[in-house]
């Protein structure tokens, strides 16, 4: 006979925290979102790959471009570059980010020699950039012979056909660098001659990097950047469970930190064979997440086929309709508490620690909180992310509101070919994710920290300054239909009648 559970399934939104006991020391500056990416010996050695805030974006099209990598592993989490294309375009995506150096960048403003005041102001139009570097082939990687910028010329006095080798100041008058030389000790050759660029070269004259004052500045302000050892950012990347031997070496070639088996169902020995393939050829020195489970059961499974972290999660999500197309999954609170105590339990008897994650389904900033203080070590988010200016998708303009597109990596616009083949058949059997819009919001940087601050500012409410000590102290309540509709403003007429559902 089928197995019935006793009680429902519940979601974050059915819960609150009941605030602890906070001392004068429980102020959000001192909180610390530090925590594990992937298993270790817990209290015998350092995890390997920690982040420095309990946030991953989601392994879609729509979330996880280079570009996204690049800004949240800024503000101390992992990007996985989506899986849904060729091998090819996901390693040079992870490559772009392994050799993005923050501070060092390469021009793309750039003129040869040839070059008239008119080229200077249409390419200063395009790209917003008002330093040009002339170089003897226009190239950005070609002899520096000087720079233009804004101050060289004088609009409406300079000649529109004038070439730029009469007004840019020449590379004998330039202060430049060699190649190799520290981001520090560039700042300090700025600051003592007084300008706002310097040109990196090698050898032989050629261009290789411009590193901007301003861009010192915000690089000061990221001290929670996620570097690996040659202070590249770390980034991760998805893979799936028919082509791992061709996509696994490539990443891994491409410079991966960490992958994940991409997944709505994880409890499958697809899953196992794969992890299985990548101890055979790399022992422990890659390491793969995988998922999704739902329950203690699916933890087991994954943790035993020698998964680094567990993934938590399905039909949450706010593209997912799994849950009405398949009629399997559970509500996301219920799963991560289950699954955190499996986790534990599983600690108790191995030593090993493996991370969890909560993926899909994060609605309000608060539930990243409820997440972590029900066990997760850190959370998968997706609508999130696409909203800031750094998601791959188009920004567009709907009734006067600016939007960003979204789409789940099952619905018809992903032609997630992972889906095509069930059956053989060369059509979508049937759509499991929806494609939609959701409201701009801005850069990321801004968004996750005051997501931060509002996470760190609650975890003082319940006397925690670390994410482990918010586990142990957390008292969780579940509230009835009436008192969430008590949580909100009520009885009163509001003059600004913003839904803030989608905010945060
Ligand atoms: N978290 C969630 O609730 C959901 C997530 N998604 C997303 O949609 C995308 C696609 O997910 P899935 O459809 O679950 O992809 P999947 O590749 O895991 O599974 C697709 C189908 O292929 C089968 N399969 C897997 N490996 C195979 C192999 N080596 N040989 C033969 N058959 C194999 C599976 O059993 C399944 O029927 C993912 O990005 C996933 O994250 C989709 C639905 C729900
Ligand atoms: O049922 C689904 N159909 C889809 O097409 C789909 N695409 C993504 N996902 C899952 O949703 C997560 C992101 O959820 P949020 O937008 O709520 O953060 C992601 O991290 C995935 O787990 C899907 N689920
Ligand atoms: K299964």
């Amino acid at each position: 006979m089928a197995y019935f559970y006793k009680e429902p399934s519940r979601t974050f939104g059915e819960y609150l925290l009941i605030p602890g006991y906070s001392s004068a020391e429980n102020i959000p500056t001192a909180v610390s979102l530090k925590t594990p990416l992937v298993k270790y010996r817990k209290g015998e050695e350092e995890c390997p790959l920690q982040m420095n805030i309990p946030m991953i974006s989601a392994i879609m099209q729509a979330v996880s471009g280079d570009k996204l990598a690049i800004a949240l592993a800024r503000q101390g989490g992992v990007s996985f570059i989506y899986g849904s294309q060729s091998i090819e375009n996901e390693a040079a995506m992870v490559r772009r980010v392994k050799s993005f150096k923050a501070g060092y960048v390469v021009s793309d403003s750039n003129l040869a020699p040839t070059a008239t005041l008119h080229d200077v102001l249409e390419l200063k139009a395009r790209t917003g950039h008002s330093t040009i570097a002339v170089t003897a082939d226009g190239t950005p990687g070609g002899k520096l012979l000087g720079i233009v910028a804004s101050r060289d010329y004088r609009i409406n006095h300079t000649p529109d056909d004038a070439l730029v080798t009469t007004f840019m100041t020449p590379i004998e008058k330039l202060v430049t660098a060699p190649e190799n030389t520290s981001l520090h000790d560039c700042n300090n050759i700025i600051w003592d001659n007084k300008i706002n660029t310097l040109p990196l070269v090698d050898a032989e004259g050629n261009l290789k990097y411009m590193v901007f004052r301003k861009d010192y500045d915000s690089h000061k302000k990221n001290a929670n950047e996620l570097l690996d050892k040659n202070k590249s950012y770390v980034v991760g990347a998805g893979i799936n469970t028919r082509d791992y031997a061709e996509r696994v070496p490539a990443l891994v070639d491409a410079g991966v930190d960490v992958l994940c088996i991409d997944s709505s169902e994880g409890y499958s020995e697809w899953q196992s064979r794969t992890i299985g393939w990548i101890r055979e050829h790399y022992g422990d020195t890659v390491k793969v997440g995988a998922g999704n489970v739902v329950d203690a059961e699916g933890f087991r499974f994954l943790a035993e086929a020698g998964a680094d972290f567990v993934k938590i999660g399905i039909g949450g999500g706010s593209i997912c309709i799994t849950r009405e197309t398949k009629g399997i999954g559970r509500g996301q609170a219920t799963a991560v508490i289950e699954v955190a105590k499996a986790r534990d339990e599983y600690y108790k008897e191995t030593g090993i620690y493996v991370p969890i994650c909560s993926d899909g389904g994060i609605v309000h900033d608060y539930h990243i909180t409820l997440a972590l203080a029900m066990g997760a070590d850190f959370v998968m988010l997706g609508r999130y992310f696409a909203r800031f200016d750094e998601s791959p998708t188009n920004k567009v303009r709907i009734n006067g509101q600016y939007m960003k597109e979204y789409w789940g990596e099952g619905s018809n616009r992903a032609r997630n070919w992972q889906r095509y083949d069930l059956g053989g058949s060369s059509k979508l059997s049937f759509e499991e994710g929806v494609d939609s819009y959701v409201p701009y919001a801005g850069p990321l940087a801004d968004g996750v920290q005051t997501t931060l601050y509002k996470v760190k500012s609650t975890m003082c409410n319940c006397g925690a300054l670390s994410i482990p000590e918010l586990q142990q102290k957390a008292k969780l309540t579940v509230v009835s239909s009436t008192s969430i509709v008590e949580g909100g403003s009520h009885d009163v007429v509001l003059k600004n009648a913003t839904p803030n559902i989608i905010n945060g």
